[in-house]
């Protein structure tokens, strides 16, 4: 779980974030949408420790991240895996050596033990038999999944996802949205998941904060976002034609 209470953040005279409350639920997928320049980023960097909020807290597991000493800072570092956008694999490596990349950054394992985690989450996540392919032989979607598999190789607590869809068409963009809420659950991981994709806030929108300018504007789960009557919410998810659909499809129905 990660708790988070009046968050401000500011670039010069630019506020970003306007006093943020949110809990980001243990074993849930927790989704942040909003528009372009709303804060999503912003507020998922000042989770990772990447910026220092002006204001406010953000709790890990019920302990404050301005509380934690140089050492349990780097303990929280092992704790977190991170699904960057466009997956962000090394070109040069292979898919092993990706996927080995944080054992050998964070623990002090023998290369066998390595390569049986490494075994173990290339397996998980479908990609058996691709450990000494270079990420230009295989397809987008792998791509995205040897990304997964690197993101939880560690076990992490807590894994954030920049867009993880992006780039992907729909069905393998939903096979991915699946597989990172399929492993949320197993592991039972604080997952944050930031969005553009109104087929991801159908398929695994468990909990969803809508951000704008800076604000919580709105919180609820899939189910609720099609029964909300709040103006800022339905004016951004109803620009979407698949929201448009569904709606039509249950008034019908
Ligand atoms: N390092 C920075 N320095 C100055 N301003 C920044 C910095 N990072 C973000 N901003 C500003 O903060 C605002 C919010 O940006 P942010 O990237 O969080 O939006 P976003 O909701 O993630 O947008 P998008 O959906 O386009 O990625 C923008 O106006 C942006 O210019």
């Amino acid at each position: 779980m990660i708790e988070v209470k009046n968050l401000h953040k500011s670039f010069g005279g630019q506020q970003v974030l306007k006093g943020i409350d949110y809990v980001f639920e243990r074993g849930k997928t927790n989704l942040i949408i909003g528009q372009s320049g709303s804060g999503k980023s912003v507020f998922l960097k000042c989770m990772l420790g990447l910026f220092k909020p002006d204001e406010g807290t953000i709790a890990y597991d019920g302990k404050p991240y301005s509380s934690f000493s140089d050492e349990e800072q780097r303990e929280l570092r092992k704790e977190i895996g991170m699904l960057f956008q466009g997956g962000a694999l090394f070109d040069s490596m292979t898919v092993e050596e990706n996927v080995m990349f944080p054992l050998r950054m964070f623990t002090n394992q023998r290369k066998k033990e390595m390569r049986e985690r490494v075994q173990e989450v290339l397996e998980r996540v479908n990609l058996e038999g691709s450990n000494q392919k270079m990420p230009s032989e295989i397809s987008g979607g792998m791509q995205k999944r040897v990304a997964i598999a690197r993101a939880i190789v560690n076990k992490p607590k807590y894994l954030f996802c920049d867009e993880p869809n992006s780039g992907l068409d729909p069905k393998t963009a939903t096979v991915i949205d699946n597989l990172i809420q399929q492993i949320t659950h197993e592991n039972d991981i604080t997952t944050v998941l930031i969005t553009h994709d109104m087929n991801s806030v159908l398929e695994i929108g468990e909990r969803i904060a809508f951000l704008k300018d800076g604000v919580l504007a709105w919180k609820g789960t899939k189910e609720e976002i099609f029964k909300t009557d709040d103006k800022a919410v339905t004016e951004f998810v109803y620009s979407s034609d698949l929201f448009q659909q569904v709606r039509a499809a249950q008034l019908k129905g």
